[in-house]
């Protein structure tokens, strides 16, 4: 029998089940002093339900290590350059790593935790994960050619290969494209057969640069390319991955081609948040002397759940530089623009706009009085002595302005909840990644200073402590909770003390994590200066 719990048994049942007694919740010892059921030399033992002794412990931490990630600066910067070769990340993601525990248990005390509340929620992982996958989707034999500029391994993101030239005259492809200057994946519209005539019309593109609002999709650049064996005009854009168009959302293939009612019926409030992020697109763009020239279903991205960007932006300044229109015309243009595409929505119909009269006495079946006003505002021909602008609509949408900002409030205190559940978790890889660099490295076997006899030697104990525990029957004990725990105050370098007792039980080791953090950082110090060398 070896492990501490051999000699300490009563340690090992309260391990079990993911938590602990009610002087020691989970959570709180990762963070302090003070685990009864180690064996502990302790000088403060910790009561995390006195505020006296949570004063002193924060105190005591703040006196003895004011930040317990500064120690590791070096080593984090070592680790952050084994990480840099992500791109060459191929291995299929896990979807289900951290799969649902089943039915919520609804039995635990507000202390206990399941394993569950440690990590990442499963549809926020997954959703990241997918979108990850789409962002890494190569093509391996694909007739595209193999760099555009100093772009490659295009991809193309259109659903359908038909040629479409009805929206910019020119038919228009879009492909997902890594850039060779920066590394970063970007979203490449290009307009086949398109003959720069006019060199001032591609450099209206750099008033664009400047536009930064949330609701637009950034453009970057554009540039004219014969690449693809053609003359074609590229507009290079942020790239967001599994995005769709509006059309796509809500008329879906048949509705969108056959012009005909389809699609659920959209809910008021999720027409409120597309009106609230258009008119915030519109406010940054004509503040900017620009006008959007293209706000149309196929032209607007949802990105995520009821996140919309407009999609087109600059890409008629280029092709139709010299159009007749003053820019107060334009950007009157962008508003009935907006409220034709708000009326196709909401009839579910992208040829309702046709009948205008027709589609208005829809809407006021099915939606609020404001709502229709709304959209008969931005239908509205403009007064000759004063202009309609995006200000005045501004005004006359604020309670939805405040309803939307008080929903983005929630949804940042959400993600946030979420953030602060992954921190625990990518402070802990780094530490495993450190402690399996460290142990049982073969060419180090017959070293002396290395982990077998040398003064690593208790760091390949404490791996034992960790992961290897038995019972007093010599059962592995499986405990998540123990896991966390022990990593947790390894990363802090608390001064709690622990014996390590070594598998012949020959050798039995009392150690700090002070003293254990000290040597993982010595160690792994040693192994960083071991691979530089050349
Ligand atoms: N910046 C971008 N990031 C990610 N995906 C994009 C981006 N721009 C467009 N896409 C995707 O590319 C596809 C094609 O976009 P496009 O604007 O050509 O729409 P479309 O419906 O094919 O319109 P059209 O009929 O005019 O070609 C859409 O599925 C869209 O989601």
């Amino acid at each position: 029998m070896w492990g501490p719990y051999a000699s300490a048994p009563r340690g090992m049942a309260a391990f079990n089940n993911f938590s602990r007694n009610e002087n020691n919740p989970v959570w709180m010892l990762t963070w302090t002093q003070g685990d009864a059921n180690n064996v502990a030399t302790s000088p403060n033992p910790y009561d995390p339900f006195t505020p006296t002794s949570l004063a002193a412990a924060v105190a005591s931490n703040h006196q003895n290590q004011l930040n317990p990630y500064v120690q590791d600066a070096t080593a984090m910067a070592g680790m952050g350059s084994y990480y840099q070769g992500q791109g060459n990340f191929t291995q299929p993601l896990q979807y289900h790593l951290y799969a649902p525990l089943g039915p919520h248990r609804e039995n635990l005390l507000a202390y206990q935790r399941t394993a569950h509340d440690f990590f990442f929620s499963d549809a926020l992982r997954e959703e990241l994960q997918r979108k990850s996958e789409a962002s890494l989707q190569v093509l391996p034999n694909s007739s595209l050619p193999a760099h555009i500029d100093h772009f490659h391994s295009l991809v193309p993101l259109d659903t359908t290969n038909q040629k479409n030239a009805t929206i910019f005259g020119y038919p228009s492809w879009v492909y997902k494209a890594v850039s060779s200057k920066d590394g970063h994946i970007y979203a490449l519209r290009r307009l086949e057969g398109y003959r720069l005539t006019n060199e001032k019309a591609i450099r209206s593109v750099q008033s664009w640069k400047r536009v930064s609002n949330s609701s637009v999709v950034t453009i970057h650049d554009a540039f004219t390319t014969r690449a693809f064996g053609d003359s074609s005009l590229v507009f290079v854009m942020d790239y967001h991955p599994l995005s769709k168009t509006l059309a796509d959302n809500h008329f879906g293939t048949a509705g969108r081609f056959q012009g005909r009612p389809s699609g659920p019926h959209v809910p008021e409030p999720v027409l409120w948040s597309y009106i609230v992020q258009i008119s915030s697109a519109l406010k940054t763009i004509h503040s900017s002397g620009l006008s959007a020239r293209l706000i149309e279903p196929t032209k607007v991205l949802l990105t995520n759940k009821n996140r919309i960007r407009l999609n087109s932006c600059a890409i008629f300044d280029v092709v139709q530089h010299d159009s007749p229109l003053s820019m107060v015309e334009l950007q009157q243009d962008d508003l009935v623009q907006f409220g034709r595409l708000i009326l196709s929505i909401a009839t579910n119909n992208p040829a309702a706009i046709h009948n205008i009269p027709k589609a208005i006495e829809h809407v006021g079946r099915l939606y609020t009085t404001e709502l229709k006003d709304c959209i008969l505002w931005l239908l509205s021909p403009s007064n000759p002595q004063s202009a309609k602008g995006i200000d005045q609509f501004l005004g006359g949408i604020a309670g939805h302005l405040a309803a939307n900002f008080d929903y983005t409030l929630h949804y940042d205190d959400q993600l946030h909840t979420e953030l602060n559940r992954e921190l625990e978790n990518s402070r802990i890889l780094r530490l495993m990644t450190k402690l399996n660099f460290i142990n049982e490295r073969p060419e180090f076997a017959q070293n002396e200073q290395w982990s077998e006899t040398g003064e690593r030697y208790f760091l390949k104990l404490f791996r034992d402590y960790v992961f290897h525990q038995v019972d007093a029957q010599g059962n592995p004990v499986i405990d998540l909770a123990h896991v966390l725990t022990c990593l947790a105050k390894l990363d802090a370098g608390v001064d709690e003390k622990i014996s390590l007792v070594s598998r012949d039980e020959q050798n039995c080791l009392v150690v700090s994590y002070k003293e254990l953090k000290r040597g993982v950082d010595a160690a792994f110090q040693d192994l960083l200066k071991a691979s530089r060398r050349t």
